[in-house]
């Protein structure tokens, strides 16, 4: 059966040796397979890194630049020089590629979420092949991914793909750094993640051009995995790799993908906007939301933190702090200030209007415990 795959891979695995060359053989093996699984009806995103990579190399720079503007130059200079080369080597065989290059605004706003993933449809019903960063050119620092571990995850859920193979230098995630511990043990499957980050230590990126080491990796699995999209960290440097993964073979860590209990708008309050403030619950609200199923209503707030508007993401705490939910708040934080604490027949006396009853819907709520 034709299935939607996300393949993402790092720039650790596109570029190789001192130089930080292309590792030309590695690409056009990925093509290749990418190709392959074109032609039996799959569809196929491809997440790819190395704009700045490939940039600093045409550039002759031996640093990964630090500075926004710099890294926004750099980037500019590989996106193209990135393009061309897929072009090249998916023209051959005969395969359209489309390039997007999406912000994390893109993400927040619902208009532009929802006419991305129009996109997406209709460049598979053309039987394209999109090939997706981050629009670094354009990107400011608060509003970065900053990885395309976290990128892939969320278009691997807004397109419901039923695959995320995350391509990298290492076989697959370990117990701790296997450059730095020779006794770190291989995990190749993680049911629950909550057990997991308990259990392992999690490096920093493994060469000085990848960006999010495995934190990045397991918070996107995180995602996907939310959005019953079972995820993958395998080996970048065989990309025969992922037809053996998808004919059953062992390879790599898997995540098991949970059952999809939110649906697609629930998804993008959770995880695609940015919370601007937080709300900190008493117990009573905290188990009314989170086994009542309910709405939240002003008596069960106690703290409001952070300035926000009516319609915001935020996020919902319990009396530790701890996030328990998050939704789209009813009204601004000043407001809800005046409001924490009192009765919902309260509401219209303080505010001196009648506005809605709950501060966040419950369809506007989504418990991410
Ligand atoms: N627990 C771990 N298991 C496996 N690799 C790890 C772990 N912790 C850190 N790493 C490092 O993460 C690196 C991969 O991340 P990164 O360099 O960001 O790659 P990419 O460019 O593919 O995103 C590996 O080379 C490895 O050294
Ligand atoms: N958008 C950046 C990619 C940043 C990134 O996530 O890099 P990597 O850790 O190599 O996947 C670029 O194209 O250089």
């Amino acid at each position: 059966m034709a299935q939607t795959l996300v393949v993402k891979i790092g720039t650790s695995s596109l570029t190789g040796g001192k130089e930080g060359n292309l590792a030309l053989a590695t690409i056009a093996q990925l093509v290749e397979v990418l190709c392959h699984c074109r032609q039996r009806g799959d569809r196929v995103v491809l997440v790819s890194s190395g704009a700045v990579g490939v940039g600093a190399v045409r550039l002759g720079l031996t640093e990964r630049p630090q500075q926004l503007a710099q890294k926004q130059a750099v980037a500019a200079v590989g996106q193209g020089h990135l393009m061309r080369m897929y072009d090249d080597l998916f023209s051959v065989l005969r395969q359209p590629i489309a390039q997007i290059l999406l912000t994390r605004q893109n993400f927040v706003d619902r208009q532009s979420y929802l006419n991305i993933y129009n996109t997406f449809q209709a460049l598979f019903e053309l039987g394209v092949i999109p090939i997706v960063n981050e629009n670094d050119t354009v990107a400011v620092d608060e509003l970065k991914f900053g990885d395309n571990d976290t990128l892939s995850a969320l278009v691997a859920s807004l397109v419901e793909a039923d695959w995320l193979f995350l391509l990298t230098d290492v076989d697959r995630l370990y117990s701790a750094d296997p450059r730095i511990d020779k006794t770190a043990v291989p995990i190749e499957r993680v049911v629950s993640l909550a057990e997991l980050t308990q259990t392992i230590q999690i490096g920093a990126a493994g060469s000085p051009w990848g960006t999010g080491g495995m934190t990045t990796k397991i918070r996107a699995a995180e995602i996907a995995t939310e959005a019953g999209v079972r995820t993958v960290i395998t080996d970048g440097r065989s990309p025969t790799n992922l037809l053996k993964i998808l004919a059953g073979e062992p390879l790599g860590t898997h995540f098991e993908p949970r059952p999809k209990t939110i649906n697609a708008r629930k998804r993008w309050i959770a995880r695609a906007l940015i919370p601007k403030g937080e709300l900190w619950l008493d117990e009573g609200a905290v188990k009314a939301i989170t086994v009542g199923g309910k709405s939240l209503l002003a008596a069960g707030i106690t703290r409001v933190a952070g300035e926000f508007q009516a319609q915001d993401a935020v996020k919902l705490c319990d009396p530790a702090g701890t996030e328990i939910a998050r939704g789209l708040v009813n009204y601004n934080s000043e407001e809800i200030r005046r409001v924490q604490g009192q009765q919902s027949t309260e509401l219209a006396n303080i505010l001196g209007y009648a506005g809605a009853d709950t501060i966040v819907h419950r369809d506007n709520l989504v418990v991410t415990l």
